[in-house]
């Protein structure tokens, strides 16, 4: 029997550089992580490409996924629609490779509630002070957006109770180890329970 593949969600407020660490872990040696792309209604940021940073659909596409099952999760974030194609995950981590989604706080309690075995890690910035400058400063984003998404973190923040670990990204390089050092557990814990040692 196939080993089942390790579910990592990462989560956390906007902004709070979910993405720069996720491409960080990424880019360590030995890490063999399949990612997770998800489907929204936002339009592109430049750069951006279908199919890489986000499968980008209409509203109308996005409602229909939702009508036939076809999302393990979704959420309605600052006017958009945001979710995780659920074919996706099934088969990759029947696979027995690792899966790694990176989605906002509403779609990783949802995925929680379905999916208890995942490891749950809450990224939180220092403060809010530090959030809205990352954000400021990243440029993707008007002011007023901006301040629905420091709004959005306030309460977002109450939600790291539920998670199973809780990460400060203050220094990037610090941020990976920690998460790196959490998975390292899990998997050890898992494998010994599926081994029978
Ligand atoms: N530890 C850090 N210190 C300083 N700046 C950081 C740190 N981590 C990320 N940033 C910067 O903060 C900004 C937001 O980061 P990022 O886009 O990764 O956040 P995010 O959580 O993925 O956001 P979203 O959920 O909106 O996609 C970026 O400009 C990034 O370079
Ligand atoms: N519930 C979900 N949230 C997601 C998903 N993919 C991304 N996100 C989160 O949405 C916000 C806004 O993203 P942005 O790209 O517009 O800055 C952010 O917190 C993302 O992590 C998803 O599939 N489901």
């Amino acid at each position: 029997m196939t080993q089942r593949g390790l579910l990592i969600v990462l989560s956390g407020p906007s902004g709070v550089g979910k993405g720069t660490v996720r491409k960080a872990i990424f880019e360590e040696e030995g890490i063999d992580f399949q990612y997770s792309i998800s489907a929204t209604t936002r339009s592109p940021r430049k750069g951006e490409v279908d199919g890489e940073d986000y499968f980008f659909v209409t509203r109308e596409q996005f409602e229909e996924r939702i009508n036939n099952g076809d999302m393990l999760e979704y959420a309605q974030y600052v006017n958009n629609y945001y979710g995780t194609p659920k074919s996706f995950i099934d088969q990759t981590l029947a696979s027995g490779r690792d899966v790694f989604l990176e989605i906002d706080v509403q779609g990783a309690l949802q995925v929680k509630s379905k999916m208890p075995e995942g490891i749950y890690i809450f990224l939180t910035p220092p403060d809010l002070t530090n959030l809205r400058s990352r954000l400021v400063g990243r440029g993707t984003d008007s002011s007023e957006v901006i301040e629905k998404r420091v709004a959005a973190a306030r309460d977002e923040l109450k939600m790291m109770i539920n998670y199973d670990y809780a990460v400060e990204n203050d220094v990037v390089s610090r941020a990976v180890d920690r998460i790196k050092a959490i998975i390292t557990a899990e998997r050890l814990r898992v494998t010994r329970v599926f081994e029978q040692i």
